[in-house]
């Protein structure tokens, strides 16, 4: 695989890109995917979704798609090492172009990460570098800022710190709960996220060292910032 194919993707005409989806909970992330798909806006097809949560939801979402739904429990093997042994041999069976992680819950070794390296990017519920790891809505309310938001990343080994691609914020309002601040955060997510895929798998998005391109040209620190009106312009070029 040459490092050009490596760093991004090339589309073919002949054939429709393959996304596999890694999740572990409830997926609204991954049905605004299966929607935009349906919707012939995604630009590929989800051909799997995997979760290390047997009883995630997500799962069904994927079922009741006709998508291939497959449950990895991390619990059940040894050691970090272990488990994405085998997930690397789950998502390569489906021979994926992109692998979409969309509310992945855990830390991926750098074997992984390096497999799949320029081809696996991560919805982050913060405006990166603000806030990564967990609790993102938490801290931000108890820091008491007033910008937060959404990104989407390319993954790398050191956690939520890849090239920020595309972001999304929102205002916090002074009665914001955690609750309420996770929903506003959640509808931008669901807007960016089919975006960034769809952008990849055009062949846009290149990660080059660790600089993002888009159709070439460094992506800005913090990556391309959508309001809602740019994302749903966006969404509606393609119909
Ligand atoms: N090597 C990388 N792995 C992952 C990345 C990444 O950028 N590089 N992104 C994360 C997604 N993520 C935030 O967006 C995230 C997921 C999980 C955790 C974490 O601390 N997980 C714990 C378990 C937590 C739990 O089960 O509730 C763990 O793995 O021990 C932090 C950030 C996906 N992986
Ligand atoms: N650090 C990873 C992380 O916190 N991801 C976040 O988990 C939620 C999953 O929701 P979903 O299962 O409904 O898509 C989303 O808010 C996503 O940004």
């Amino acid at each position: 695989m040459s490092d050009d194919t490596l760093n991004g993707f090339t589309p073919e005409d002949s054939r429709i890109p393959r996304v596999v989806v890694l999740i572990s909970g409830g997926g609204t992330n991954l049905q605004a995917l299966i929607d935009a798909q349906q919707h012939d806006e995604l630009g590929g097809e989800i051909v799997a979704v995997i979760s290390n949560v047997a009883d995630a939801y997500g799962l069904k979402r994927a079922r009741d798609a006709g998508i291939d739904a497959v449950a990895l429990p991390h619990h059940e093997y040894e050691s970090r090492e272990a488990f994405d042994s085998a997930l690397i041999k789950v998502v390569e069976r489906h021979e994926p172009d992109l692998v979409v992680l969309a509310g992945f819950m855990r830390i991926l070794t750098p074997r992984f990460v390096q497999r799949f390296l320029g081809r696996m990017i991560n919805i982050h519920p913060s405006l990166l570098p603000a806030y990564q790891g967990l609790h993102t809505h938490r801290r931000a309310l108890q820091d008491g800022v007033s910008d937060h938001g959404c990104s989407v990343h390319f993954v790398t080994e050191e956690l939520d710190g890849g090239p920020v691609l595309v972001q999304a914020a929102v205002q916090v309002t002074p009665d914001d709960d955690e609750e309420s601040l996770k929903a506003r955060v959640l509808t931008r997510e669901h807007l960016i996220f089919p975006i960034a895929v769809r952008w990849f798998l055009e062949g846009r998005l290149r990660l080059q060292g660790n600089q993002a391109t888009i159709d070439g040209h460094p992506l800005p620190f913090g990556g391309m910032r959508l309001s809602h009106e740019d994302a749903a312009e966006e969404l509606d070029e393609e119909e």
